[in-house]
């Protein structure tokens, strides 16, 4: 194959081998080092996809200290990068060592180029693959239905909620009002091994404290004036499912006491009942309360948290959540047009911005209140910051453009590599992995002297 996209680093100090090599992989687009720093220096500058490394390298070229060092420094680097050691012939020893610490493969030396070659060339197709699955994986939107998004942080609370989802331990989902508590929860019962029994749910803040202690126990008939029959509770009712506690923040602290009892003991007792009912549910709470300060202040006991808090997940804000509310607001549209029957609508430039600057305090449910009432009230198909109810904000194009966007990434980049070196430009250049004219051209760009 013949692709001289496909960059090879060959780490070899033997100025013969290292020709050798050259002419053996001119296939590859192969660029040389001869030492750590300079291997370094070259990954990242060329990021290549595949490296063959020498273990024995200076200033130490007969053991294989500076080799794994500098094995070690790349895996850190570039994880992605495939390293082939090449090591003596009868040093299984090292060899296994390298690969247990990352590297795709070893080779003893001295070696058959062609041999070397296919597997060089074998290196590359995985990491083409790997290069491709990662690509579509970034393409998805979560994991889960019911839950938009592309922010990396909220899609590493969906990986948790799909790591917990099958142990069975107590989940507490932490966020602000509207960030989709209810949804996680739901997710994670959908995800468990109890997903075809029930997920009952029960809002401790909706509730007076009379009535949800019988919400949550139920009661024998006679327990209470009104109570006409026999009932069981909300937690008895979820047997071998799931049971959502929302809003446990505010749970009475009456109520407390008895779901601690419940959470150690696993039964049940009905009010005016006798009888120890053993249930089987894994139990999910949520709240936007921060359940630390109401321990301190006495709201809320410690011991019941650290029962309900094995697993806390914390929900970012929509806010904080990057691309996600115009994401969001652009799937409401597309819901609420359908179920209204309005046909294809669209969110005009005005209303994008103002979906981007708009803080929204009440998250998600308050966007998604927002266009449901925008798409009934839209007079044409196209909805406008005015029907959204929101000021329509200035759109900053210039901070949408690419090219802005990249040079103050780069303008940024810059600068630290030069304070993290003391000015000293080679070190700075090799640090961004490019070269020294290279970074002097971006410092004149950037209007950056050289003493700054
Ligand atoms: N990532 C999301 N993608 C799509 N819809 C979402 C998402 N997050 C929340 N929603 C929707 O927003 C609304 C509010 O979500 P949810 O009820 O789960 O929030 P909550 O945090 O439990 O709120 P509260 O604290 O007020 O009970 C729901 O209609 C839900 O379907």
């Amino acid at each position: 194959m013949n692709d001289k996209r496909r960059t090879l680093l060959v780490v070899e100090d033997d100025p013969a081998l290292q020709k050798q090599m050259r002419w053996a992989f001119d296939s590859f687009e192969t660029v040389v080092a001869d030492d750590r720093e300079s291997a370094l220096a070259q990954l990242r500058r060329h990021e290549p996809a595949v490296v063959t490394m020498d273990l024995g390298l200076p200033p130490h070229p007969d053991d294989v200290s500076e080799g794994f060092r500098l094995l070690g420094e790349m895996l850190v680097l570039a994880p992605e990068t495939k390293v082939i050691v090449l090591t003596g012939q009868h040093d299984r020893e090292n060899a296994v060592r390298a690969v247990a610490m990352g590297a795709y493969d070893f080779f003893g030396k001295p070696f058959e180029p062609e041999l070397l070659a296919l597997t060089i060339d074998r290196a590359f197709r995985l990491h083409d693959l790997q290069a491709e699955n990662h690509r579509l994986m970034a393409q998805q939107t979560s994991p889960f239905s019911g839950v938009i998004t592309r922010d990396p942080g909220m899609l590493k609370v969906c990986r948790t909620v799909e790591r917990v989802a099958s142990a069975n331990v107590t989940v507490a989902l932490l966020g602000a009002s509207g960030t989709g508590k209810e949804v996680l929860a739901r997710a994670l019962h959908a995800l468990s091994s109890r997903s075809k029994e029930r997920f009952l749910a029960i809002n401790c803040a909706a509730i007076p404290e009379n009535l949800l202690e019988s919400e949550l126990f139920g009661y024998e008939k006679g327990a209470f004036t009104g109570a006409a029959k026999q009932t069981p509770g909300k937690i008895e009712t979820a047997h071998k499912g799931t049971f959502f506690l929302d809003e446990i923040g505010d749970l009475p602290m009456s109520l407390q006491a008895k779901l601690l009892r419940f959470l150690q003991e696993r039964v049940v007792e009905r009010i005016g009942g006798r009888e120890e009912i053993p249930v089987d549910v894994r139990v999910v709470c949520a709240t936007h309360r921060d359940l630390k300060a109401r321990i301190q202040a006495g709201l809320f006991r410690e011991d019941l948290y650290y029962r309900l808090a094995e697993i806390v997940i914390d929900i970012p804000p929509l806010r904080e959540r990057d691309g996600d509310a115009v994401l969001l607001a652009h799937a409401f549209v597309q819901r609420f047009a359908k179920d209204n029957g309005r046909g294809a609508m669209h969110l005009g430039e005005d209303s994008l911005a103002a979906i981007e600057t708009h803080p929204w305090p009440g998250n998600v449910r308050e966007l998604e209140n927002c266009l449901k009432r925008a798409v009934i009230m839209a007079e044409s198909n196209r909805i406008t910051a005015a029907d959204l109810g929101l000021d329509g904000a200035e759109s900053d194009l210039k901070e949408l453009n690419l090219r802005h966007v990249r040079d103050e990434a780069e303008r940024r980049a810059v600068i630290r590599a030069l304070a993290r070196t003391n000015g000293n430009i080679a070190r700075a250049a090799d640090a961004l992995g490019i070269s020294r004219p290279s970074l002097y051209d971006l410092m004149n760009r950037f209007g950056l002297k050289k003493e700054s």
